[in-house]
């Protein structure tokens, strides 16, 4: 491989930086992407000015690849084709790992199995798998993180922040069963009407299966009903 430097990157090196990431994007296993390339030069500039900590890697060719971070999370790791599978990538990487020593997380889309190789290969794990409503391109994405210098406490802190919002849910739900309660012909339990319900979760998380989903669905609502009796207790 021909000398390689990296160098964190500033404003002036934005063209170039989105040089890379229309290239890079062109010919790599990722969904069309949908923004206009000068939209993207334009985004990217607005990223590097509002301070996405970027770092170039440049050979005699000049910037061939880039990483862009933000706080917890890998945001970009881009190589033109022509210097891919050459070291620059993992080059970007371990500095990224330094830059993040207490771990970090990327989104990768599903269909890309080199990346995910890639980044496999480094250490990285994938956590949850998504249908890709949320992303720009509607493309089946999940999220890897690499644990840092302390796996334990790293992933104490992602639990800890979908424990914060699953609390939030388990509360909303929770009042919804007893708001509806007085309106039922029958009270009580409607196993059927359970079922549809775990159906339709299993749908959306199928990693979990319609069965364990009405388990843990039942206990929700075993909760619920009982905290809806005699208020909150347990
Ligand atoms: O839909 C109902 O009939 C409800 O009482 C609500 C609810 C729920 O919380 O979703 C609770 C108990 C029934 O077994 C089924 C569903």
């Amino acid at each position: 491989m021909a000398e390689l430097t990296l160098r964190r990157g500033g404003v002036e090196d934005s063209e170039a930086v989105a040089d890379v990431h229309l290239a890079a994007r062109r010919e790599a296993a990722m969904p069309t992407g949908v923004h206009p390339d000068d939209d993207v030069r334009q985004w990217l500039r607005g990223r590097i000015e509002g301070g996405d900590e970027v770092w170039v890697a440049e050979t005699g060719d000049g910037v061939v690849g880039y990483a862009r971070l933000t706080p917890g999370w890998l945001d970009d790791l881009y190589v033109v084709p022509g210097h891919a599978r050459s070291g620059v990538g993992s080059a970007l990487l371990d500095l990224v790992k330094h830059r993040h020593a207490d771990g970090f997380c990327l989104w990768v889309f599903e269909m890309n199995a080199p990346a995910r190789a890639f980044y496999r290969r480094h250490g990285l794990v994938e956590l949850e798998h998504t249908d890709g409503a949320a992303n720009e391109e509607r493309s089946p994405d999940l999220r890897m993180a690499w644990p840092g210098a302390d796996p334990l406490a790293f992933f104490r802190t992602l639990v800890d922040d979908v424990d914060a919002q699953l609390a939030d849910l388990l509360a909303r739900r929770a009042a919804l069963t007893r708001a509806i309660q007085p309106y039922k012909a029958s009270p009580g339990r409607d196993p059927e009407r359970e079922q549809e319900i775990a159906a339709a979760m299993a749908a959306r998380a199928p990693a979990l299966g319609r069965q364990r989903l009405a388990r843990i669905l039942h206990t929700i609502i075993s909760e619920s009903l009982d905290a809806a009796g005699d208020g909150p207790g347990g």
